[in-house]
Protein backbone atom coordinates (compact mmCIF):
# COMPACT_ATOMS: atom_id res chain seq x y z
CA UNK A 1 0.00 0.00 0.00
CA UNK A 2 2.48 2.54 0.62
CA UNK A 3 4.47 1.52 -2.69
CA UNK A 4 0.91 2.56 -4.05
CA UNK A 5 0.58 5.76 -2.76
CA UNK A 6 3.63 6.83 -3.52
CA UNK A 7 4.09 10.49 -2.26
CA UNK A 8 0.69 11.02 -0.40
CA UNK A 9 0.49 12.19 2.65
CA UNK A 10 -2.27 10.35 4.53
CA UNK A 11 -5.30 8.13 3.41
CA UNK A 12 -8.42 7.93 6.21
CA UNK A 13 -10.56 4.24 5.17
CA UNK A 14 -13.94 4.83 6.63
CA UNK A 15 -16.38 2.64 8.38
CA UNK A 16 -19.36 3.07 10.04
CA UNK A 17 -21.17 -0.54 10.25
CA UNK A 18 -24.68 1.44 11.24
CA UNK A 19 -24.99 3.80 8.15
CA UNK A 20 -23.14 1.64 5.59
CA UNK A 21 -20.62 4.39 5.03
CA UNK A 22 -17.36 3.17 3.53
CA UNK A 23 -15.48 5.95 2.35
CA UNK A 24 -11.43 6.91 1.53
CA UNK A 25 -10.30 10.12 2.11
CA UNK A 26 -6.97 10.82 0.57
CA UNK A 27 -4.47 14.11 1.20
CA UNK A 28 -1.89 14.37 -1.35
CA UNK A 29 -0.03 17.52 -0.81
CA UNK A 30 -0.64 20.09 1.93
CA UNK A 31 2.46 22.36 1.19
CA UNK A 32 0.01 25.28 0.14
CA UNK A 33 -2.83 24.29 2.94
CA UNK A 34 -4.76 22.05 4.45
CA UNK A 35 -5.83 19.55 1.72
CA UNK A 36 -9.60 20.45 -0.34
CA UNK A 37 -11.62 18.39 -2.75
CA UNK A 38 -15.11 17.42 -3.24
CA UNK A 39 -16.27 14.07 -1.78
CA UNK A 40 -17.71 11.45 -5.07
CA UNK A 41 -20.25 8.74 -4.37
CA UNK A 42 -20.03 6.57 -7.22
CA UNK A 43 -20.99 2.22 -6.87
CA UNK A 44 -17.25 1.15 -7.02
CA UNK A 45 -17.03 -2.30 -8.30
CA UNK A 46 -14.41 -2.86 -6.38
CA UNK A 47 -12.76 -1.20 -3.04
CA UNK A 48 -9.29 -1.08 -5.33
CA UNK A 49 -11.14 1.05 -7.95
CA UNK A 50 -11.88 3.21 -5.02
CA UNK A 51 -8.42 3.52 -4.15
CA UNK A 52 -7.08 4.38 -7.69
CA UNK A 53 -9.87 7.37 -7.93
CA UNK A 54 -9.57 8.88 -4.45
CA UNK A 55 -5.34 8.52 -4.95
CA UNK A 56 -5.75 10.27 -8.55
CA UNK A 57 -8.52 12.93 -7.92
CA UNK A 58 -6.54 14.17 -4.64
CA UNK A 59 -3.54 14.52 -6.77
CA UNK A 60 -5.19 16.36 -9.19
CA UNK A 61 -6.38 18.59 -6.23
CA UNK A 62 -2.94 19.66 -5.57
CA UNK A 63 -2.15 20.52 -9.11
CA UNK A 64 -5.45 22.53 -9.39
CA UNK A 65 -4.85 24.78 -5.62
CA UNK A 66 -1.52 25.51 -6.87
CA UNK A 67 -2.70 26.81 -10.65
CA UNK A 68 -5.91 28.52 -9.02
CA UNK A 69 -3.49 30.20 -6.91
CA UNK A 70 -5.61 29.49 -3.30
CA UNK A 71 -3.91 28.93 -0.53
CA UNK A 72 -5.49 25.13 0.00
CA UNK A 73 -3.61 21.50 -0.77
CA UNK A 74 -4.91 18.98 -2.63
CA UNK A 75 -7.02 16.18 -1.08
CA UNK A 76 -10.82 14.34 -2.22
CA UNK A 77 -12.76 11.93 -0.57
CA UNK A 78 -15.05 8.95 -2.18
CA UNK A 79 -17.93 7.21 -0.74
CA UNK A 80 -18.64 3.72 -2.31
CA UNK A 81 -22.09 3.64 -2.72
CA UNK A 82 -25.12 4.23 -5.19
CA UNK A 83 -25.91 7.97 -5.30
CA UNK A 84 -29.58 6.86 -6.48
CA UNK A 85 -30.09 4.19 -3.80
CA UNK A 86 -27.70 5.35 -0.84
CA UNK A 87 -27.62 9.40 -0.08
CA UNK A 88 -28.74 8.99 3.40
CA UNK A 89 -28.75 11.67 5.91
CA UNK A 90 -27.11 9.50 8.42
CA UNK A 91 -24.59 8.45 5.83
CA UNK A 92 -23.47 12.11 5.08
CA UNK A 93 -23.42 13.14 9.32
CA UNK A 94 -21.40 9.69 10.08
CA UNK A 95 -19.24 11.06 6.98
CA UNK A 96 -18.85 14.41 8.25
CA UNK A 97 -17.68 12.73 11.79
CA UNK A 98 -14.81 11.61 9.78
CA UNK A 99 -14.16 14.67 8.13
CA UNK A 100 -13.89 16.03 11.46
CA UNK A 101 -11.46 14.05 13.02
CA UNK A 102 -9.37 15.08 10.92
CA UNK A 103 -8.88 18.52 12.73
CA UNK A 104 -8.83 20.77 10.03
CA UNK A 105 -6.55 19.41 7.63
CA UNK A 106 -9.27 18.17 5.35
CA UNK A 107 -12.16 20.33 3.97
CA UNK A 108 -14.77 18.85 1.65
CA UNK A 109 -18.12 19.24 -0.57
CA UNK A 110 -19.86 18.01 -3.93
CA UNK A 111 -18.25 16.15 -6.36
CA UNK A 112 -19.77 13.93 -8.61
CA UNK A 113 -22.80 11.87 -7.37
CA UNK A 114 -22.98 14.11 -4.57
CA UNK A 115 -25.09 17.82 -4.08
CA UNK A 116 -24.91 20.70 -1.65
CA UNK A 117 -27.95 19.24 0.12
CA UNK A 118 -26.11 16.19 1.18
CA UNK A 119 -23.15 18.09 3.00
CA UNK A 120 -26.05 19.96 5.02
CA UNK A 121 -26.37 16.85 7.41
CA UNK A 122 -22.53 16.76 7.49
CA UNK A 123 -22.16 20.03 8.13
CA UNK A 124 -23.89 19.43 12.13
CA UNK A 125 -20.55 17.52 12.50
CA UNK A 126 -17.81 19.07 10.92
CA UNK A 127 -17.15 22.50 10.10
CA UNK A 128 -14.60 21.66 7.35
CA UNK A 129 -17.50 21.53 5.00
CA UNK A 130 -18.17 23.89 1.73
CA UNK A 131 -20.48 24.80 -0.65
CA UNK A 132 -23.25 24.09 1.15
CA UNK A 133 -26.45 26.28 0.55
CA UNK A 134 -25.90 30.05 1.46
CA UNK A 135 -28.65 29.76 3.79
CA UNK A 136 -26.40 27.23 5.83
CA UNK A 137 -23.53 30.26 5.23
CA UNK A 138 -21.92 28.30 2.49
CA UNK A 139 -21.03 29.73 -0.86
CA UNK A 140 -23.79 27.41 -2.87
CA UNK A 141 -23.87 25.24 -5.67
CA UNK A 142 -19.72 24.98 -6.92
CA UNK A 143 -20.91 23.76 -10.24
CA UNK A 144 -22.30 26.84 -11.52
CA UNK A 145 -18.35 28.47 -11.27
CA UNK A 146 -17.41 25.41 -12.42
CA UNK A 147 -19.55 25.36 -15.54
CA UNK A 148 -18.74 28.98 -16.16
CA UNK A 149 -15.15 28.35 -15.63
CA UNK A 150 -15.71 25.36 -19.18
CA UNK A 151 -17.13 27.99 -20.71
CA UNK A 152 -13.99 30.59 -20.41
CA UNK A 153 -11.81 27.04 -21.27
CA UNK A 154 -13.81 26.94 -24.29
CA UNK A 155 -13.06 30.68 -25.23
CA UNK A 156 -9.54 30.25 -24.56
CA UNK A 157 -9.11 27.37 -26.68
CA UNK A 158 -11.67 28.48 -29.68
CA UNK A 159 -9.69 31.43 -29.95
CA UNK A 160 -6.46 29.65 -30.14
CA UNK A 161 -7.24 26.99 -32.37
CA UNK A 162 -9.77 28.42 -34.70
CA UNK A 163 -8.52 32.28 -34.06
CA UNK A 164 -11.98 33.27 -32.96
CA UNK A 165 -13.82 32.99 -29.30
CA UNK A 166 -16.94 32.80 -30.66
CA UNK A 167 -19.31 29.65 -29.36
CA UNK A 168 -21.46 29.75 -32.07
CA UNK A 169 -20.83 27.61 -35.77
CA UNK A 170 -19.19 25.30 -33.87
CA UNK A 171 -20.28 21.69 -32.39
CA UNK A 172 -19.78 20.01 -28.78
CA UNK A 173 -19.37 16.90 -28.08
CA UNK A 174 -20.59 16.84 -24.28
CA UNK A 175 -20.64 13.77 -22.20
CA UNK A 176 -22.15 13.68 -19.01
CA UNK A 177 -25.31 16.01 -18.49
CA UNK A 178 -24.81 16.33 -14.63
CA UNK A 179 -24.52 19.26 -12.23
CA UNK A 180 -21.91 20.58 -14.47
CA UNK A 181 -22.41 19.35 -18.13
CA UNK A 182 -25.60 20.47 -17.95
CA UNK A 183 -24.76 23.89 -17.52
CA UNK A 184 -22.23 23.80 -19.80
CA UNK A 185 -24.49 22.76 -22.51
CA UNK A 186 -27.45 25.13 -21.79
CA UNK A 187 -24.94 27.97 -22.23
CA UNK A 188 -23.60 27.11 -25.13
CA UNK A 189 -27.16 26.68 -26.57
CA UNK A 190 -28.11 29.86 -25.61
CA UNK A 191 -24.66 30.74 -27.20
CA UNK A 192 -25.24 29.30 -30.18
CA UNK A 193 -23.39 26.33 -30.09
CA UNK A 194 -24.45 23.02 -31.77
CA UNK A 195 -24.63 19.90 -29.84
CA UNK A 196 -23.86 16.33 -29.73
CA UNK A 197 -24.64 15.06 -26.00
CA UNK A 198 -24.67 12.00 -24.20
CA UNK A 199 -25.31 10.76 -20.63
CA UNK A 200 -26.13 7.33 -19.13
CA UNK A 201 -29.16 8.95 -17.18
CA UNK A 202 -32.11 9.07 -19.35
CA UNK A 203 -33.37 11.99 -17.47
CA UNK A 204 -30.38 14.02 -17.74
CA UNK A 205 -30.97 13.42 -22.03
CA UNK A 206 -34.42 14.27 -21.48
CA UNK A 207 -34.21 17.51 -19.44
CA UNK A 208 -31.84 18.67 -21.94
CA UNK A 209 -33.80 18.17 -24.32
CA UNK A 210 -36.69 20.30 -23.21
CA UNK A 211 -34.35 23.10 -22.48
CA UNK A 212 -33.18 22.88 -26.40
CA UNK A 213 -37.07 22.98 -27.17
CA UNK A 214 -37.51 26.21 -24.81
CA UNK A 215 -34.48 27.67 -26.77
CA UNK A 216 -36.27 27.03 -29.79
CA UNK A 217 -32.76 24.61 -30.73
CA UNK A 218 -31.96 20.92 -30.96
CA UNK A 219 -29.68 18.45 -29.83
CA UNK A 220 -28.37 15.06 -31.58
CA UNK A 221 -28.44 12.79 -29.04
CA UNK A 222 -25.64 9.70 -29.06
CA UNK A 223 -25.51 6.52 -27.32
CA UNK A 224 -22.10 5.54 -24.65
CA UNK A 225 -19.16 5.35 -27.31
CA UNK A 226 -20.36 7.12 -30.00
CA UNK A 227 -19.51 10.46 -28.66
CA UNK A 228 -15.75 9.86 -28.93
CA UNK A 229 -16.15 9.56 -32.83
CA UNK A 230 -18.85 12.54 -33.37
CA UNK A 231 -18.78 14.98 -35.56
CA UNK A 232 -17.72 17.85 -33.30
CA UNK A 233 -14.70 20.58 -33.14
CA UNK A 234 -14.71 20.23 -29.83
CA UNK A 235 -14.93 16.98 -27.02
CA UNK A 236 -16.10 18.06 -23.74
CA UNK A 237 -15.74 15.44 -20.98
CA UNK A 238 -18.17 16.51 -18.24
CA UNK A 239 -18.56 12.81 -16.63
CA UNK A 240 -15.86 10.25 -15.93
CA UNK A 241 -11.97 10.43 -16.00
CA UNK A 242 -9.43 8.29 -18.07
CA UNK A 243 -11.93 8.80 -20.86
CA UNK A 244 -8.95 9.69 -23.23
CA UNK A 245 -6.90 6.55 -23.44
CA UNK A 246 -5.62 3.76 -25.86
CA UNK A 247 -9.02 2.59 -27.18
CA UNK A 248 -10.73 6.32 -27.68
CA UNK A 249 -8.21 8.37 -28.70
CA UNK A 250 -7.96 7.08 -32.19
CA UNK A 251 -11.44 7.82 -32.34
CA UNK A 252 -11.72 11.43 -31.97
CA UNK A 253 -12.52 14.02 -34.86
CA UNK A 254 -12.05 17.20 -33.02
CA UNK A 255 -10.02 20.02 -33.27
CA UNK A 256 -9.99 19.91 -29.42
CA UNK A 257 -10.58 18.65 -25.86
CA UNK A 258 -11.41 20.85 -22.77
CA UNK A 259 -14.31 19.86 -20.37
CA UNK A 260 -14.83 19.39 -16.54
CA UNK A 261 -13.72 15.64 -15.76
CA UNK A 262 -11.51 15.47 -13.62
CA UNK A 263 -8.32 13.65 -14.79
CA UNK A 264 -9.33 13.20 -18.43
CA UNK A 265 -6.18 11.89 -19.64
CA UNK A 266 -5.55 8.00 -18.47
CA UNK A 267 -1.67 8.80 -18.58
CA UNK A 268 0.35 11.84 -19.25
CA UNK A 269 1.46 9.78 -22.43
CA UNK A 270 -2.08 10.51 -23.68
CA UNK A 271 -1.27 14.05 -23.66
CA UNK A 272 1.31 13.64 -25.64
CA UNK A 273 -0.62 11.45 -28.10
CA UNK A 274 -3.20 14.59 -28.20
CA UNK A 275 -0.43 16.55 -29.09
CA UNK A 276 0.66 14.83 -31.67
CA UNK A 277 -2.75 14.17 -33.32
CA UNK A 278 -2.90 18.26 -32.95
CA UNK A 279 -5.98 18.24 -30.79
CA UNK A 280 -5.44 20.72 -28.58
CA UNK A 281 -6.22 19.38 -24.93
CA UNK A 282 -7.08 22.37 -22.56
CA UNK A 283 -5.61 20.30 -18.93
CA UNK A 284 -9.03 19.73 -16.72
CA UNK A 285 -7.84 20.63 -13.80
CA UNK A 286 -7.06 24.86 -14.36
CA UNK A 287 -10.63 24.67 -16.95
CA UNK A 288 -12.59 23.22 -14.07
CA UNK A 289 -11.12 24.90 -11.17
CA UNK A 290 -14.18 27.65 -11.28
CA UNK A 291 -15.81 25.00 -8.17
CA UNK A 292 -12.48 25.48 -5.94
CA UNK A 293 -12.41 28.61 -6.65
CA UNK A 294 -15.42 29.28 -5.45
CA UNK A 295 -15.20 27.09 -2.06
CA UNK A 296 -11.76 28.46 -1.35
CA UNK A 297 -12.99 32.30 -1.57
CA UNK A 298 -14.90 30.82 1.55
CA UNK A 299 -11.81 32.33 3.63
CA UNK A 300 -13.06 35.61 3.20
CA UNK A 301 -17.07 36.82 3.33
CA UNK A 302 -19.01 36.22 0.16
CA UNK A 303 -18.72 38.24 -2.80
CA UNK A 304 -19.83 36.07 -5.82
CA UNK A 305 -18.63 39.23 -7.97
CA UNK A 306 -14.75 38.21 -6.74
CA UNK A 307 -15.62 34.31 -7.35
CA UNK A 308 -16.42 35.14 -10.85
CA UNK A 309 -13.52 37.75 -11.69
CA UNK A 310 -10.89 34.89 -10.42
CA UNK A 311 -12.91 31.98 -12.12
CA UNK A 312 -12.27 34.78 -15.51
CA UNK A 313 -8.51 33.93 -14.47
CA UNK A 314 -9.11 30.62 -16.45
CA UNK A 315 -8.92 32.25 -19.56
CA UNK A 316 -5.67 33.67 -19.23
CA UNK A 317 -4.17 30.72 -17.31
CA UNK A 318 -4.83 28.68 -20.15
CA UNK A 319 -3.02 31.25 -22.77
CA UNK A 320 -0.11 30.80 -20.64
CA UNK A 321 -0.12 27.44 -20.55
CA UNK A 322 -0.33 26.95 -24.28
CA UNK A 323 2.53 29.24 -24.99
CA UNK A 324 4.45 27.80 -22.72
CA UNK A 325 3.86 24.06 -24.21
CA UNK A 326 4.06 25.99 -28.02
CA UNK A 327 7.99 27.75 -26.52
CA UNK A 328 9.45 24.09 -25.14
CA UNK A 329 7.47 21.71 -27.60
CA UNK A 330 5.79 20.03 -25.05
CA UNK A 331 2.50 18.51 -24.31
CA UNK A 332 -0.13 21.04 -22.45
CA UNK A 333 -0.44 18.35 -20.09
CA UNK A 334 3.10 18.41 -19.15
CA UNK A 335 3.19 22.43 -19.44
CA UNK A 336 0.82 22.90 -16.76
CA UNK A 337 2.36 20.20 -14.28
CA UNK A 338 5.69 21.74 -14.50
CA UNK A 339 4.20 25.48 -13.99
CA UNK A 340 2.24 24.14 -10.90
CA UNK A 341 5.32 22.15 -9.95
CA UNK A 342 7.47 25.29 -9.93
CA UNK A 343 4.02 27.31 -8.23
CA UNK A 344 4.51 24.73 -5.05
CA UNK A 345 8.13 24.68 -5.20
CA UNK A 346 7.99 28.72 -4.96
CA UNK A 347 5.77 28.97 -2.20
CA UNK A 348 7.75 26.03 0.32
CA UNK A 349 9.72 28.63 1.78
CA UNK A 350 6.99 31.10 2.28
CA UNK A 351 5.16 28.73 4.15
CA UNK A 352 8.32 27.28 6.09
CA UNK A 353 8.76 30.83 7.34
CA UNK A 354 7.15 31.46 10.94
CA UNK A 355 5.54 35.24 11.15
CA UNK A 356 3.16 34.86 14.01
CA UNK A 357 0.14 32.59 15.04
CA UNK A 358 -2.58 32.54 12.70
CA UNK A 359 -5.50 30.76 14.18
CA UNK A 360 -8.45 32.03 11.80
CA UNK A 361 -6.03 31.70 8.98
CA UNK A 362 -8.00 28.60 7.93
CA UNK A 363 -11.38 28.98 9.29
CA UNK A 364 -13.65 29.06 6.71
CA UNK A 365 -16.70 29.37 9.54
CA UNK A 366 -16.20 30.29 13.65
N1 LIG B 1 -19.34 19.70 -9.46
C1 LIG B 1 -18.29 20.45 -9.62
O1 LIG B 1 -18.30 21.64 -9.31
C2 LIG B 1 -17.03 19.89 -10.22
C3 LIG B 1 -17.04 18.71 -10.95
N2 LIG B 1 -15.88 18.28 -11.54
C4 LIG B 1 -15.88 17.05 -12.31
O2 LIG B 1 -16.80 17.16 -13.40
C5 LIG B 1 -17.38 15.87 -13.67
C6 LIG B 1 -18.89 15.96 -13.54
O3 LIG B 1 -19.22 16.39 -12.23
P1 LIG B 1 -20.74 16.69 -11.80
O4 LIG B 1 -21.44 17.34 -12.94
O5 LIG B 1 -20.65 17.36 -10.50
O6 LIG B 1 -21.27 15.21 -11.61
P2 LIG B 1 -22.80 14.70 -11.63
O7 LIG B 1 -22.82 13.44 -10.85
O8 LIG B 1 -23.73 15.78 -11.27
O9 LIG B 1 -23.03 14.36 -13.19
C7 LIG B 1 -22.33 13.39 -13.89
C8 LIG B 1 -23.18 13.01 -15.09
O10 LIG B 1 -22.41 12.12 -15.91
C9 LIG B 1 -23.26 11.04 -16.30
N3 LIG B 1 -22.41 9.91 -16.65
C10 LIG B 1 -21.81 9.03 -15.85
N4 LIG B 1 -21.12 8.12 -16.58
C11 LIG B 1 -21.30 8.45 -17.88
C12 LIG B 1 -20.84 7.91 -19.11
N5 LIG B 1 -20.07 6.83 -19.16
N6 LIG B 1 -21.23 8.52 -20.27
C13 LIG B 1 -22.03 9.60 -20.25
N7 LIG B 1 -22.50 10.16 -19.10
C14 LIG B 1 -22.13 9.59 -17.94
C15 LIG B 1 -24.17 10.82 -15.11
O11 LIG B 1 -25.34 10.11 -15.46
C16 LIG B 1 -24.46 12.27 -14.69
O12 LIG B 1 -25.57 12.80 -15.38
C17 LIG B 1 -16.73 14.90 -12.66
O13 LIG B 1 -15.59 14.31 -13.24
C18 LIG B 1 -16.31 15.82 -11.52
O14 LIG B 1 -15.25 15.28 -10.77
C19 LIG B 1 -14.72 18.99 -11.45
C20 LIG B 1 -14.66 20.15 -10.75
C21 LIG B 1 -15.80 20.66 -10.01
O1 LIG C 1 -16.05 21.88 -6.44
C1 LIG C 1 -15.89 21.66 -5.24
O2 LIG C 1 -16.81 21.72 -4.41
C2 LIG C 1 -14.53 21.35 -4.70
C3 LIG C 1 -13.47 21.28 -5.72
C4 LIG C 1 -13.29 19.90 -6.27
O3 LIG C 1 -13.46 18.92 -5.63
C5 LIG C 1 -12.86 19.77 -7.66
O4 LIG C 1 -12.55 20.77 -8.28
O5 LIG C 1 -12.81 18.63 -8.16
Amino acid sequence: MFDRIEEHEQVLFCNDADTGLKAIIAIHNTTLGPALGGCRMRPYETVDDAIEDVLRLSKGMTYKCAAADVDFGGGKAVIIGDPLKDRTPELFRAFGQFVESLNGRFYTGTDMGTTPDNFVHSLRESSCIVGVPEEYGGSGDSSIPTAKGVLYGIQATNKTVFESEEFGGRTYAIQGLGKVGFKVAEMLLENGGDLVVSDINRHAIDRLIQRAIELNRGVKVVSGDEIYEAEADVFVPCALGGVINDQTIHKLKVRAVVGSANNQLLTTDHGDQLNERGILYAPDYIVNSGGLIQVSDELYSPNPMRVLQKTKAIYDTLFTIFEQADAHSISTIKAANLFCEQRIESRKRRNSFFAHKKPGKWTVRS
